[in-house]
């Protein structure tokens, strides 16, 4: 799978054995072994050699990676290494602020890096990072930027609109994936949703998720839907170039190719 196609990306902390053997029954879509703030500072030596083995050991066909701690902490340099060593796919780098940050990670490791958005200059710097060399995607750090910026934690998220549209332009100007951050309410099945809806409708690809139940919801919201699908089909069919009516409403090539790229996803995903 491409990581643009990627509905549900599952953290968990790289110390936790068991939720290590749960994601391996999970039918999540990138699986992101954390080795930053979900492991306590005196678990990051185990952590590290615990993701290493599971790495080794594989996730089936799930796309996986290794979120790395930020340059500056004692952990940095030998969990790069690790991450070059490690099968994983991909190195996740929190709190990104400069394209240099993700350039000398991608150097050392060689592992294309998913640049996580967690602060107010992060935001500012998204175009420059999301363009620069060894950057793959970029990641919303809402949890971090509420804080950074000064929003409550109980308020929505209204706060942080014009950050989420802004990282979501870096992403599309750079050609590369961009993901919603966490939901922490881990009992609000509603207030979970409703998130994966309005990112959807923002632009994002896909949502990064804490928690095995969220997974069926992420990728239900982000996945093709069966309507859209079939209208897509149908368009892909109907097309013969140019400005033309189809079903009601007047298509052009580009939606033809959008129509193509939803195939493209759900046939990715398994829901071709
Ligand atoms: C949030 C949790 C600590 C909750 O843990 P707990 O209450 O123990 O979970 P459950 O009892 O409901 O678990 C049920 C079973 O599911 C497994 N499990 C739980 N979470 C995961 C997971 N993330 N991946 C895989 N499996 C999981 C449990 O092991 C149970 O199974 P079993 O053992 O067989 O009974 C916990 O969910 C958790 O640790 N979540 C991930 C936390 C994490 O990784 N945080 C870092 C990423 S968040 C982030 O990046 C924020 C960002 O930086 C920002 O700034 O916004
Ligand atoms: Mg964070």
């Amino acid at each position: 799978m491409l990581l643009r196609h990627a509905r549900s990306l599952l953290f968990l902390p790289a110390s936790n054995a068991r939720a290590i053997a749960k994601v391996r029954t999970l039918p999540c879509d990138l699986v992101i072994l954390d080795l930053e703030d979900a492991v306590p500072d005196e678990r990051k030596e185990d952590a590290r050699t615990g993701a290493l083995e599971a790495l080794a050991e594989g996730f089936g066909n799930r796309l996986t990676a290794l979120r790395i701690n930020v340059e500056g902490t004692p952990w940095h340099g030998v969990e790069m290494i690790a991450a070059k060593q490690s099968a994983a796919d991909y190195v996740v780098l929190p709190k990104v602020e400069s394209p240099k940050q993700v350039k000398d990670v991608f150097s050392v490791t060689q592992k294309p890096v998913i640049a996580m958005i967690e602060s107010a200059r992060g935001v500012l710097a998204a175009p420059e990072i999301a363009a620069g060399e060894g950057a793959a995607a970029l990641f919303m750090g809402t949890n971090d930027l509420r804080q950074d910026i000064g929003i409550p934690a109980i308020a929505g998220r209204d706060g942080l609109a014009m950050a989420l549209q802004a990282v979501i332009l870096a992403a599309r100007a750079a050609g590369i994936a961009v993901f919603d951050g966490v939901f922490n309410r881990l009992d609000d099945e509603a207030g979970f949703e409703a998130e994966c809806v309005a990112g959807h409708a923002l632009g994002f690809d896909g949502k990064t998720l804490i928690h095995p139940s969220q997974v069926p919801v992420a990728n239900q919201v982000f996945g093709p839907d069966a309507q859209a699908l079939a209208d897509a089909r149908r368009l892909i069919e109907a097309a013969t170039g140019g400005a033309e009516r189809f079903e009601g409403r007047m298509i052009e090539s580009m939606h033809v190719e959008a129509a193509k790229a939803l195939v493209a996803r759900a046939e990715a995903v398994g829901q071709g």
